[in-house]
């Protein structure tokens, strides 16, 4: 492929990394293509572009046709608890009784196992390409993670919880299988380190990858229609990762009562699948699941030169920053830059304190009792907002709920339905003060923030800043639609009440005259 076509296809320049250029990536294609996967390496090559623009990633080496496979993998390929010997080596009932079964420790295990087997392991060629360095909070110090206070993303860290694990759980297992394990290995392959960076792997990385369901899918295969049987990544599909929000999280769920709760060995590292980067609404290409391998296939006819991208999910940037290390910037509709797909989180406590003030409330056991109601019946505890600026109807009902009359509470009960969310009278001032009260948890204004932005700020902190102005403009325009949808309200109860007693005057004049 000519530079040239790349950068005139809106690219910078890249540095090109493989095909016949890059030994490394070289290396990592020829292990690919020796393990029985297959790579299009007339369609597909691997370049390194500016950070901005996903760093290293796939390029079309052609024009490439909508529905074309541009590489496949062998299921047995994919890097799990599933593919790894490390399981049945350790002993299936031994490998339960260590926890190693639930969230990903176990497979944070096999991958430092299979790292540390060095060239025994099947996945050399594969481990050898990861990355060692991430610019994921994980890694950040408390200087840099002091940026980011108001925002959901260091409280979705999950530090502790993951150095629990790795205390509690990995460390006594790899002491317990000096065969498996050499003592050695512990201060080098095992360490509290290497645990952060597999799971940073894992989290950035990983797809899931369900277990073959045979007959529907079959059919499905039969008929050559692989676009149902689409898969899911760690990436792309959030159904997983809505509840995985760390290294531990999905273990949270396993303990809990959650029956969606997915299977830890359906989360695989896939190989040259994960060097695909991702940009809000830009994808192109997207993982399907057959029997017996993976095939990474166009969504879209790509041009020459073009990036190849699958998703993410389309994340907002604190969750793009927590997991990938990375924010997306696109024009928005109101001609600034931002992520489009950017949301706030606003906890129901915070409107539960929002309340306390108000005479009409529901409060102390009360209040606790509709709270209950209102989680029994299967409703959110942390509203959403977005870029749309109409408020979640879950956030206004269960507003509504708190300040209803003890009467109107036990209909609500009876009937098992929460109250409409229509706004209006005094919820309007009670959600400007929600989200008044959401924009002072965060230290800085936007306006600050806004002013602070420039390219030479250090990464972490220019990324952090580009979090907070994302969600400040979201609760910003939130609070400017509340007030103006108020203005209105009142103007129309204003005209309704003038236009009530024109109605009236005419009324009774017409009563007058009619008596006449
Ligand atoms: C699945 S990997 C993609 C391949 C990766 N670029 C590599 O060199 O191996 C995900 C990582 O790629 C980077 N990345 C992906 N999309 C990006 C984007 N739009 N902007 C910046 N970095 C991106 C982030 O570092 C992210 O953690």
């Amino acid at each position: 492929i000519e530079i040239s076509t790349l950068i005139a296809c809106g690219q910078q320049e890249p540095k090109p990394l493989f095909i016949g250029f890059e030994s490394f990536m070289e290396g990592f294609v020829d292990w690919f293509q020796s393990h029985g996967a297959h790579l299009d390496t007339s369609a597909v090559g691997i370049f390194t572009f500016p950070l901005s623009e996903g760093g290293r990633g796939a390029v079309a080496l052609k024009d490439i046709p909508e529905g074309h496979t541009l590489f496949s993998i062998p299921r047995n390929m994919t890097l799990s608890t599933r593919t790894s010997q490390l399981p049945e080596r350790f002993g299936l009932n031994a490998w339960q009784k260590a926890g190693l079964h639930k969230g990903w420790t176990g497979l944070i295990l096999c991958m430092m196992w299979e790292q540390a087997n060095g060239s025994s392991s099947r996945w050399q060629g594969y481990l050898d390409t990861l990355p060692n360095k991430f610019d994921t909070p994980m890694f950040w110090g408390e200087d840099d993670l002091a940026e980011l206070k108001g925002t959901s993303v260091v409280e979705k860290l999950g530090k502790a919880d993951a150095e629990l694990d790795y205390t509690t759980k990995l460390v006594p297992a790899v002491k317990s299988r000096s065969d498996l394990f050499p003592p050695d290995d512990l201060l080098t392959h095992y360490t509290l380190d290497m645990y952060h960076i597999m799971g940073s792997r894992i989290l950035s990385r990983s797809f899931v990858v369900e277990k073959w369901n045979g007959d529907e899918d079959e059919d499905d295969d039969a008929a050559g229609n692989v676009g149902n049987t689409s898969l899911g990544s760690a990436m792309d599909v959030d159904d997983r990762d809505q509840g995985q929000g760390s290294e531990h999280a999905e273990e949270e769920e396993e303990d809990g009562d959650d029956e969606d709760v997915d299977d830890s060995s359906d989360v695989a590292m896939v190989p040259m699948a994960d060097l695909l980067n991702a940009r809000y609404q830009t994808e192109n290409a997207k993982l399907f699941y057959e029997k017996d391998v993976l095939k990474m296939v166009s969504t879209k006819p790509i041009k020459s030169g073009e990036q190849i991208w699958n998703t993410y999910g389309d994340l907002p940037n604190a969750e793009l920053l927590r997991r990938y290390g990375h924010v997306d910037i696109l024009p928005l509709p109101s001609g600034e830059s931002g992520n489009p797909g950017d949301v706030v989180e606003i906890k129901a406590d915070l409107i539960v304190a929002v309340l306390s003030s108000n005479e009409q409330a529901a409060k102390g056991d009360q209040a606790k009792e509709r709270i209950d109601w209102w989680l029994e019946e299967g409703g959110e505890d942390i509203f959403m907002l977005d870029y749309d600026f109409d408020l979640p109807p879950a956030m206004v009902s269960f507003t509504k709920l708190m300040l209803l009359p003890a009467k109107e509470w036990e209909k609500v009960q009876e009937k098992s339905k929460p109250p409409k969310p229509k706004l209006g009278g005094i919820l309007y001032d009670i959600m400007i003060s929600a989200i008044e009260a959401r924009i002072s948890e965060y230290e800085t204004t936007l306006e600050a923030d806004k002013a602070s932005l420039s390219d030479s700020l250090p990464l972490n902190k220019r990324q952090a800043l580009i979090v907070r102005i994302g969600e400040k403009d979201i609760l910003h325009g939130h609070l400017k639609n509340l007030k103006s949808l108020k203005e209105a309200d009142s103007d129309q109860q204003k005209g309704g009440s003038n236009k009530r007693k024109a109605d009236s005057s005419n009324t009774s004049s017409k009563g007058k005259k009619s008596r006449r």
